[in-house]
């Protein structure tokens, strides 16, 4: 991996004890675990970086019904927005872990900003980390984005409003939602600093269909012993049919996700769908060739 110089060693210089080999640092909120291990704040193994509305949240809590795994619920938001607060407080974000468990976070926001890509790199420069990237159908994706935004604000505006540049058929391609879902435009950054084999893709329609298939990968990835399978999960109407998680280690936890998560999606005109398929065309197809990956929808 090769790390430029962006003159932002203060990040450093507040981590004097970091130990680099082993991803900890003692502190006093140390804990025993029930196996004598003494439980610690470490810096993630693993980040899932992206994508935003490509299912980072499902990801996550089914990677962390692992019991090897311990993750982070909240997005940090360290290398985006927090990075002036210094490595120990990102550690501190953590959630305490034995030694060999896998420390995880996610922030879709990293994936898309070019700080978050020199500054994980710089951070982890000696350390083996992973990293997680789940896609999607990126027209989905944008319309996924869209729901959040207009429930946010309230708004009126139909999908094609924001899609076309007004009336017009151009699509206006400064739209961030619309942006976003050009997946290798963002990758090739990540790939002048983490290898192929430093990243793992997951295939967010197939985590929402058969999210066991995508778990078992995960896990491989991250050398877990195969935990979370099949018989895990089950699909409740009320949750649209989404999948949840049966999680026999923490089983007070309530599996399936929250309500900002699945909503219903409006349906679009079948000329946008055709339109939008046509602009992605080239992104994809440059996904396809860097990341070596074919999913069915690419
Ligand atoms: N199991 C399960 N339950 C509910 N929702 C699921 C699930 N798996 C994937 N998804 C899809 O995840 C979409 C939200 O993606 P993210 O979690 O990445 O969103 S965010 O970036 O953190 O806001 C969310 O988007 P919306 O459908 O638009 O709400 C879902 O389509």
């Amino acid at each position: 991996m090769c790390i430029p110089s962006y003159g932002e060693n203060y990040l450093f210089k507040k981590t004097l004890h970091y130990d680099n080999n082993n991803l900890t640092l003692n502190n006093n909120n140390n804990n025993n675990n029930n196996t004598g291990e003494i439980n610690q704040h470490h810096l993630p193994k693993a980040i899932i970086i992206g994508v935003k509305k490509c299912g980072t949240r499902a990801l996550l809590k089914f990677i962390s019904a692992h019991p090897d795994v311990a993750a982070s619920l909240n997005e940090v938001h360290f290398f985006d927005q927090n990075y002036h607060n210094g490595l120990d407080w990102y550690r501190n974000q953590m959630p305490l872990s034995s030694p060999h468990q896998i420390t995880m976070e996610k922030t879709p926001q990293y994936f898309i900003n070019n700080r978050s890509v020199y500054r994980i790199a710089k951070t982890f420069s000696n350390i083996d980390l992973k990293l997680i990237i789940i896609i999607r159908n990126p027209i989905i994706r944008a319309i996924s984005d869209y729901v959040q935004l207009t429930t946010k604000r309230k708004s009126n505006l139909t999908f094609e409003d924001y899609v076309f540049i007004k009336n017009s058929t151009i699509v206006n391609e400064q739209w961030t939602p619309l942006k976003i879902g050009c997946y290798s435009r963002y990758l090739i950054k990540w790939l002048k600093y983490f290898s192929l084999n430093q990243i793992h893709f997951v295939d967010g329609e197939n985590l929402i269909k058969r999210p066991w298939e995508e778990l078992l990968r995960v896990q491989q990835f991250l050398n877990l012993t195969i935990h979370i399978q099949r018989k895990h999960f089950y699909f409740n109407r009320y949750k649209r049919s989404f999948p949840c998680i049966k999680d026999h280690f923490h089983p007070t936890k309530n599996g399936c996700l929250g309500s900002s998560k699945g909503r219903k999606h409006p349906k679009i005109r079948d000329e946008t769908r055709i339109v939008l398929e046509n602009y992605y065309k080239t992104c994809n197809n440059r996904l396809k060739q860097i990341a070596k990956i074919n999913f069915p929808w690419l």
